[in-house]
């Protein structure tokens, strides 16, 4: 695949440079959760990098990236198809981590310093910067702890834990293992871990260094020094006068490596990646599964009795010792912040794909007619009046009929916009198509977007292009159609 890209990065530039940047529409499905952010951090190519960047924060949409991928046509030419992603905060090659501590982190301080438990999950796949982001913002963390900005006195202690698969090893005392061990209240304890009082950002930065030191590395095909564990970083924060704790963690998960990237390797790296890749998905679905609870718990119009979503934490051991972070009955309050974090480079846009899509898939939005939604590309169904406005407002050509909606071109209709299904016909298609709302509107996205690659003068008149369509462009729109 890299030689494909290689080969063809003149015209993955001449394909990108066709691309309007007039924003697609994403629906505006309603507002994050205070308590939940989730943002990502594409890192700067490296200077050693052959290949150009694929990935392109919208200067226009804030919080929204593009994502413009090379595919191999058979008839001809490669395409270029785009993938666009939405996130509540979005970091660009230039931010630091000062900037991510600033607008993300900082919060979780006085949080937990004040009795609650605040979490960092950086993720992404291996090479993409999460060691690189969370060793400065533990620093940054233990300069605000001990600069004497907080009120009150508090106690802080410090454990750091490695987690592979199911074993877990402690990283201030030389990897000695660790035993995982479910208390009589249901909580798991780390038996054998040791906890350090600290007492000045010194010793802390010393305690963080220890544990890098010992973090289990192996070489992986993307980062010769890549993290095959989660680093658990548990700092617990102790109010002697109520003997009440705060909890922050940050968490350096283990790289996401890619099936591409296991290739070369043995049987034993195989069954460890096919454990992380377990491990990071139980944690999307507890992640999600608590934001859904807080948006339910936090929802004036909660039906009594709606059930709560289920939050699978037992079944992996990294969720298993992050319980109170996700029990939806916990006493303590929580925010989590993840940090999904992407390499651009061309060669790597399958694995930033899917970070970002796994952080898509992280948000649960509130909206605010108090129905609870996910991210705008998971399946909802819209009323005919929401239909009906996008497509007046999206196609101008030709001009539409307020009940039928008619291409004069192609001779495309849309009628019986009164449920959520959506009837459809047109010349190229003989009969009556019948979809679902939302399937019909992702089509059309796609549709717009294969118009811009193919460098097509009017994207939002796509439909009526579709009947011009000659050569190698047609299969690919054709798809689209069908
Ligand atoms: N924002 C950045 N600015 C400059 N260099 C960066 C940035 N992010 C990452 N790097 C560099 O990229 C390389 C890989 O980063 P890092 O080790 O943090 O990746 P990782 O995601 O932790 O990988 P793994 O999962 O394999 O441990 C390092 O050399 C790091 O210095």
């Amino acid at each position: 695949m890299e030689q494909f890209y290689l080969k063809n990065v003149a015209r993955y530039h001449t394909l990108v440079e066709r691309i309007d940047p007039t924003p697609k529409p994403r629906i505006p499905a309603g507002t994050a959760s205070p308590n939940m952010v989730v943002s990502a951090r594409i890192r700067p190519l490296s200077q050693d990098e052959d290949f150009p960047s694929a990935i392109y924060p919208r200067s226009v949409q804030q919080n929204v990236v593009d994502i413009h991928d090379l595919y191999n046509h058979p008839k001809g030419n490669p395409i270029l198809k785009s993938f666009d992603y939405q996130v509540d905060q979005l970091f660009n090659p230039e931010s630091t981590t000062d900037e991510i501590y600033e607008r993300l982190v900082a919060d979780l301080v006085p949080f937990a310093w004040n009795g609650g438990i605040g979490t960092l999950f950086a993720y992404g796949q291996t090479g993409s910067g999460k060691t690189f982001t969370v060793s400065r913002l533990e620093q940054l963390v233990a300069e605000t702890l001990m600069n004497g900005t907080l009120e009150g006195d508090r106690e802080i202690h410090m454990t750091i834990i490695d987690l592979a698969g199911n074993a877990a090893f402690d990283l201030l005392s030389k990897r000695q293992p660790v035993s995982l061990l479910e208390d009589s209240f249901g909580f798991t304890q780390m038996v054998g871990a040791k906890e350090y009082q600290v007492r000045n950002k010194e010793e802390m930065k010393i305690l963080v260094e220890q544990a890098t030191s010992f973090r289990r590395t192996a070489s992986t095909f993307k980062n010769d020094a890549s993290s095959r564990s989660h680093a658990i970083c548990r700092i617990r924060i102790k109010d002697p006068a109520t003997g009440t704790d705060g909890l922050l963690y940050l968490i350096d998960l283990a790289g996401s490596e890619g099936a591409r990237d296991v290739a070369s390797h043995g049987a034993d790296r195989m069954r460890e990646t096919r454990e992380i890749n377990n491990s990071l998905s139980v944690l999307k679905d507890c992640i999600r599964g608590k934001a859904e609870a807080d948006a339910l718990q936090s929802s004036a119009r909660r039906k009594p009795g709606a059930k709560m979503p289920h939050i699978p934490f037992r079944r992996s051991a990294l969720t298993k010792v992050l319980k109170h972070v996700f029990d939806p009955v916990g006493a303590q309050k929580c925010k989590t912040v993840v940090i999904a974090c992407v390499n651009p480079s061309l060669a790597d846009v399958g694995p930033s794909k899917n970070t970002l899509r796994f952080a898509e898939l992280l948000r649960v939005l509130i909206p605010v007619s108090g129905k609870m939604v996910s991210d705008p590309m998971v399946p909802v169904t819209w009323t005919n009046a929401e239909l009906r406005e996008w497509i007046m407002q999206n196609f101008d050509t030709p001009p539409i009929l307020p009940h039928i909606v008619a291409s004069r071109e192609s001779g495309a209709q849309f009628f019986n916009l009164t449920g959520t299904e959506i009837e459809y016909r047109c010349q190229k298609c003989p009969g009556v198509r019948i979809e679902h709302a939302k399937a019909f509107r992702s089509k059309i996205w796609g549709m717009q977007a294969e118009a811009q690659n193919m460098g097509w003068p009017n994207p939002k008149g796509v439909l009526s292009q579709t009947d011009d369509r000659v050569g190698e462009n047609s299969d690919a729109v054709e798809n689209f159609v069908r």
